[in-house]
Order: structure tokens, then C-alpha cells, then sequence
């Protein structure tokens, strides 16, 4: 893909020690599938934009380096959906402010699961409500890690209906990483590979 100033997400040069000098951009409304061998450092990747580990280089959002935000306000922007969600409370409710009511009842819920505790949720529950937190935020880039991996078909095709559908009206762009080569193809614009820390983009 040409360079462009229009590019949602830039990495120059991002490296940990383990990611090797990645560079990438992502547009507005596209989504790139991430493929790559188990160990390969698709999840590294994915928390170095996040800023969640210690890495070097640069990361532009719309043109604004990271270092023009908080970490925490970088982190909502660049948001990260974890292979395996983190809840810290007992009550699924207080996870978010404001929960997109279209979004939890799109994924199967009612609003009675604010009140449910978070003990009780299944993985594939538990990998929905991420979904539906995360967009509570209304980020502007989608990491996601494997965000379908512990849902059946039907819920996989609606959370893939729900990320392509947000990344079209929010004008968000999305980094999805998967180990199903049919889904990638589905949700993704174009792909990249990852192999042994070394990141590359494959032909659209
Ligand atoms: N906190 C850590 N400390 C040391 N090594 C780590 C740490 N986290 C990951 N690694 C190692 O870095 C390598 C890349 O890990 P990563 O989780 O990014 O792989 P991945 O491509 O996402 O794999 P998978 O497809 O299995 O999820 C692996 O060898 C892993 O063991």
C-alpha cells in the first residue's frame, strides 16, 4: 500500500525485543488480518501499538505521536481486545460507563447482563462482552486478538457483522489477528505476516 498522510495508524521502526522494526499503516475503514505461526509475535505486536509493553519507535494516530497522549487516553484510542479478557470487578455492569445497548443486544444479551456477576460468564460470553466494552469507548483502532476464537459459527459471523459494520461508521480501522485463513479472508482488506518477530505485508 503507498504511504499516504491519511493513514489512521502509522508504525516506523517499532520494535521490542522481540518485534523487529515493524512498519505499517492502516487506513480509515480497512481492516488487516494478521496470520502467523503460534510464537510468531502476533500478540506482541498487537500490545507494543497498544503501548502496553516496553517498546521503541514511532506510532502516529491521525497523524499525532503517542507520546501526545496519555497512556491511558492512547490506550482507549488504540484499544486492545485480549485473547482472554480481564475482569476485575464482580458485576459485569461496572466494566463500562456507558454500555452500547445495540451492540450487547446484537451479541445475544439483555440488559439484565450488567447486573450478571462475572464468575458465572462462559468464555464465548465472556469474549462478547469484551467486544461490547471495548466499543463502549468508541476507539478509533481495533486491536483484536483472535476475538472469535471461543465463539460458535453464528456468533463468530455476528461479531464479524459487528467490528466491519463499526469500522464503516465509525471510520476505524482494525488489526485482526486470526489462525483461520477463511475468516481473514472474509473480514480482512489485505494481510500480513508475521514470522519469528518479523512483520510483512502480503499482496492484497
Ligand atoms: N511476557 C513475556 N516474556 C517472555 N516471553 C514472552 C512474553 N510474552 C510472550 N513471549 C514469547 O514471545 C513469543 C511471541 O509470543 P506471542 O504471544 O506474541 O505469539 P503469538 O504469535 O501471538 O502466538 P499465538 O498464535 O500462539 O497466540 C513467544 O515465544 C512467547 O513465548
Amino acid at each position: 500500500m503507498p504511504e499516504t498522510d491519511t493513514a489512521l495508524l502509522k508504525a516506523r521502526n517499532l520494535h521490542t525485543d522481540f518485534i523487529q522494526g515493524v512498519n505499517l499503516e492502516i487506513p480509515r475503514q480497512y481492516c488487516l488480518g494478521l496470520h502467523g505461526d503460534s510464537g510468531s509475535g502476533k500478540t506482541l505486536l498487537l500490545r507494543a501499538l497498544a503501548d502496553l509493553d516496553v517498546n521503541q519507535g514511532e506510532v502516529l494516530l491521525e497523524g499525532h505521536p503517542r507520546e501526545d497522549f496519555s497512556g491511558p487516553e492512547w490506550r482507549q484510542r488504540v484499544a486492545l481486545l485480549p485473547a482472554e479478557s480481564h475482569w476485575w470487578d464482580d458485576n459485569v455492569g461496572v466494566h463500562a460507563s456507558s454500555w452500547p445497548m445495540p451492540v450487547l443486544t446484537a451479541l445475544g444479551f439483555h440488559e439484565d447482563v450488567l447486573q450478571w456477576q462475572t464468575g458465572r460468564l462462559s468464555s464465548g460470553e465472556k469474549q462478547r462482552l469484551a467486544l461490547a466494552r471495548m466499543l463502549a469507548n468508541r476507539p478509533r483502532v481495533l486491536l483484536l486478538d483472535e476475538p472469535t476464537a471461543n465463539l460458535d459459527s453464528g456468533n463468530t459471523e455476528t461479531v464479524e457483522r459487528i467490528i466491519g459494520d463499526y469500522l464503516d461508521e465509525e471510520s476505524a480501522a482494525a488489526l485482526w489477528v486470526s489462525h483461520d485463513p477463511e475468516q481473514l479472508r472474509r473480514v480482512a482488506h489485505s494481510q500480513a505476516l508475521m514470522r519469528q518477530g518479523h512483520f510483512s505485508r502480503e499482496e492484497a
